[in-house]
């Protein structure tokens, strides 16, 4: 399948996960934002919210986005704050293809309870942290998507088969 696909969602949609092996099946060179910019800062992402703030993480943000989406034949695991910003949105949609991996709030609870690196959920209430971020998000993954995948009933493995389904779909115009 020709060109890059861009993976958007929230904090344990799987965007890592589903992005690393569909760029193994594909061919493809996998990047992920959040690693990039941890390569080229040399801190954990934490330790950026934490020393610099968020909107100078969001800078950092978009201009890694900008800077891998002028690459070929990539797959890009983004933040899941990507979205937020409309110029990351822009960049994502003339680019490649845009996947929303959505999973219910349950699953991305259960998904991300023991990870300290994500600094947004590092609050008493994880829960009510991660309902606020879907409403707001929700919206921006929709409108940047190509392709909305449901990734909370199977495992990683059909899912991707599921996925490649409906790329190769979208790209022959069949759906989307
Ligand atoms: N479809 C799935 N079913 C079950 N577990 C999953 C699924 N997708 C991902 N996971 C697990 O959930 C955890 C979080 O996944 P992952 O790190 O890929 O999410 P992410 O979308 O990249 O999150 P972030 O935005 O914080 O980087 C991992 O432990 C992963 O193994
Ligand atoms: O949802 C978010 O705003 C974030 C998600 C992570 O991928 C990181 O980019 C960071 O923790 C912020
Ligand atoms: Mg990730």
């Amino acid at each position: 399948m020709a060109g890059n696909f861009f993976l958007v969602g929230l904090m344990g949609a799987g965007k890592t996960t589903v992005g690393r092996a569909l760029a193994r099946r594909a061919g493809k060179t996998f990047y992920d934002s959040d690693h990039e910019i941890e390569a080229r800062t040399g801190v954990r992402v934490a330790t950026i919210f934490e020393i610099e703030g968020e909107e100078r993480f969001r800078d950092r943000e978009t201009s890694v986005i900008g800077d891998l989406v002028k690459l070929n034949d990539i797959v890009l695991a983004t933040g899941g704050g990507a979205v937020l910003r409309q110029e990351n949105r822009q960049l994502l949609r003339r680019h490649g293809t845009v996947i929303y991996l959505r999973a219910p709030i349950d699953d991305l609870l259960a998904r991300t309870l023991h990870d300290k690196n994500r600094p947004l959920l590092q609050t008493a209430d994880p829960r009510a942290k991660l309902e606020a971020l879907f409403n707001e998000r929700d919206p921006l993954y929709r409108e940047v998507a190509d392709l909305v995948i449901d990734t909370s009933q199977q495992n990683v493995n059909q899912l991707i088969i599921d996925l490649e389904h409906a790329l190769a779909d979208h790209l022959n115009g069949r759906a989307g």
